[in-house]
């Protein structure tokens, strides 16, 4: 075995000791004080399961209010402190084999490829999709949120997905106090259902809204609207009418039961409503106007002849639909929000869903006119933002990130710097710190912001802010304030999802020059970089039949994908910082994304708390 790893090990059995003790002393004063037997039983559980007491205990300390003394890391007993590092996540960055759909293989990409040079010992592969990342299965593709959740937060949660299906599969989503909300409106008013319509996993499923749909008219509801919102950017572009054809099958079929059920509106995902980290509040007025108001520019009788029609607008495509409202024989929308009604947004993923979220909840909201502001039940399928407490009522609790790298960093004295454009820059703040948004100690913090660019899709700009961002991280890595140097790098990601391969290229070489930059900076002040990304994009860019080929449609054509992938991502870590001896394990099994977090904090100069996914590496003496 590793002597590091036996010195931690046995570092890390004199804490679980000492933990112990003091706890122990702890735990006999509320057995002295308690006789309820239910506290015994559970307290001599705690203490046959270290790794369920240390938790119990430290989830303890939280809620008891925390001291530094409970967020103390252990010193790593060989790597130093004060070293300065450059954390780089690259958006949409997997590894897959090279052919002329793999964008970053086409592209020149020679800061990158310098450090897959470094395998085994310097640059690796890790999951960023499925279970490894806490989704539902392994068919899952990887995406930002679970990504970053997991770089993070250095463990694997079970996330929005998984919960939502454990709590429709169980029926518990109608017991709780989110649906007993919105169910006070069921008699009276008409239950609205806004979000996503597909089966892309990544912020909603089709199956769980049809399971949804039926569980809330078992329940009560009586009239339902659907306002949807097509997708082709985590599913391929024009699968939008298949979906809106199987939701009508669905509706008919409720109708057939007696429930007045039908689509009352829709558009394209990034076009109304789906906006993120606000980017552009237009795109969710476009939204408003036509899920409240009832007003849009294109007026159909039917959703499905809608999609089609709007389809075939120039240059049109799922993502981009102009908004439109289904009206009836006289022109009149059939489902604009009301008084008394009630509305779930049924994504489970946050970015995308907090700023419909704040117009239909806040009572004083100056983002755009509201023109009339319905009194509503309104409940997430999640809660978006648990510290905002964002919406107030939700029908699925999301998962409790707690205790995050980038917390324990900063209360361990590490001075942070965040920075990403506005598309991506609640990824590695929002997402990294366990969907938390602010800071944990501002005098410690700093979170950069650069402006993303306005109502474009990034084809057009596939450059985006990779420069800026990059120079920022420069900047802050050569000012000595700060000891860790966290960017995201878009456009792997972002071009990625236009579907337009000549611009993922230059977008890929884009985010290559500018970890470049990064890397520059870092050997100037003898630092440490960790070079990685958060699951898989521009590396494949074409559907693939069984074989790995690409598939074709039935016209014979090419099918683009515009979606994540199932695909590794590197791990690559360097820099005159780095001491001799640190390289990668081979002993870690099956490694993810989750044990990023455990490698930055050793690189630090602490050892991770024993909950965390393993490091990746290790200190062989020389
Ligand atoms: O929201 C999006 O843009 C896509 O659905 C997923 O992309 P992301 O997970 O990389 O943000
Ligand atoms: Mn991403
Ligand atoms: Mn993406």
């Amino acid at each position: 075995m590793n002597p590091l790893i036996v010195e931690i090990d046995v570092w890390q059995t004199a804490e679980r000791l000492s933990v112990y003790i003091a706890s122990s002393l702890f735990l006999l004063f509320v057995i002295i004080t308690s006789s309820s037997p239910s506290i015994l039983s559970s307290l001599s559980k705690s203490i046959l399961n270290p790794l369920l007491f240390n938790r119990h205990l430290q989830n303890f300390h939280l809620k008891m209010g925390s001291t530094d003394s409970q967020w103390k890391l252990a010193d790593h007993p060989k790597l130093p402190k004060g070293k300065k590092i450059a954390v780089v996540v690259l958006d949409g960055w997997g590894e897959a084999n090279p052919d002329q759909y793999n964008c970053i293989h086409v592209a020149e990409t020679p800061t990158m490829d310098s450090l897959k040079k470094g395998a085994p010992e310097k640059w690796t592969l890790v999951k960023a999709h499925g279970t490894a990342v806490g989704l539902p299965t392994d068919d899952d593709m990887g995406n930002s949120e679970v990504g970053h959740n997991a770089l993070g937060a250095g463990r694997i949660y079970a996330q929005g997905a998984k919960l939502v299906d454990l709590a429709l599969a169980s029926g518990k989503i109608y017991e709780e106090e989110g649906f007993n909300y919105i169910k006070e409106s069921f008699d009276q008013g008409t239950l609205h259902l806004i979000g996503l319509l597909s089966d892309g996993g990544v912020h909603s499923r089709l199956d769980q809204v049809q399971l949804l749909l039926k569980g809330a008219s078992e329940h009560g509801a009586k009239r339902i609207r659907v306002h949807i919102l097509t997708d082709g950017r985590d599913v391929l572009d024009g699968s939008s009418v298949g979906f809106v054809e199987t939701l009508e099958n669905d509706l008919a079929e409720l109708r057939a039961k007696g429930v007045d059920a039908r689509i009352a509106s829709g558009g394209g995902r990034m076009y109304v409503t789906m906006d993120r980290y606000e980017n552009d509040w237009d795109v969710v007025k476009r939204g408003w106007d036509a899920q409240v108001l009832g007003e849009a520019p294109h007026k159909f009788q039917n959703a499905v002849e809608a999609v089609k029609k709007l389809r075939e607008l120039p240059n049109m495509n799922d993502q981009y639909l102009p908004p439109f409202v289904i009206v009836d024989e006289s022109g009149n929308p059939v489902g604009p929000i009301l008084d008394g009604d009630a509305v779930v947004t049924f994504n489970f993923r946050a970015d995308r869903m907090v700023m419909i979220a704040k117009a239909l909840e806040y009572e004083d909201f100056d983002k755009f006119d509201r023109v009339r502001v319905p009194k509503i039940r309104y409940a997430g399928m999640l809660q978006y933002d648990g510290e905002l407490k964002l919406p107030s009522r939700y029908l699925v609790s999301p998962p409790l990130i707690e205790r995050t790298s980038g917390e324990y960093l900063v209360k361990n004295g590490v001075r942070t710097f965040a920075c990403s454009e506005t598309v991506k820059f609640g990824h590695v703040t929002f997402f990294w710190n366990g969907n938390r948004s602010g800071y944990f100690d501002a005098s410690k913090e700093e979170y950069v912001e650069i402006p993303s660019d306005v109502g474009i899709t990034f084809n057009v700009q596939p450059k985006m802010k990779a420069v800026e961002i990059a120079e920022k991280a420069r900047d802050a890595i050569l000012s000595g304030k700060f000891d860790q140097v966290r960017v995201n790098l878009p456009n792997g990601d972002m071009v990625g999802h236009t579907g337009d391969i000549e611009a993922t290229v230059v977008a890929c070489k884009a985010a290559d020059e500018a970890v470049k930059i990064i890397l520059d900076a870092v050997e100037q002040v003898g630092g440490i970089y960790v070079v990685t990304a958060d699951h898989g994009n521009a590396e494949d860019m074409v559907k693939r039949n069984k074989s790995g080929q690409p598939a074709k449609d039935k016209n014979g054509n090419i099918q683009i994908l515009t979606s994540h992938t199932l695909q590794p991502v590197p791990v690559a870590i360097g820099g005159p910082g780095l001491l001799p001896g640190v390289k990668f394990r081979t002993d870690v099994q099956t490694p993810g994304l989750a044990n990023v977090a455990a490698t930055v904090m050793n690189l630090h100069g602490f050892v991770a708390p024993s909950d965390y996914e393993p490091t990746l590496i290790e200190v062989v003496d020389n």
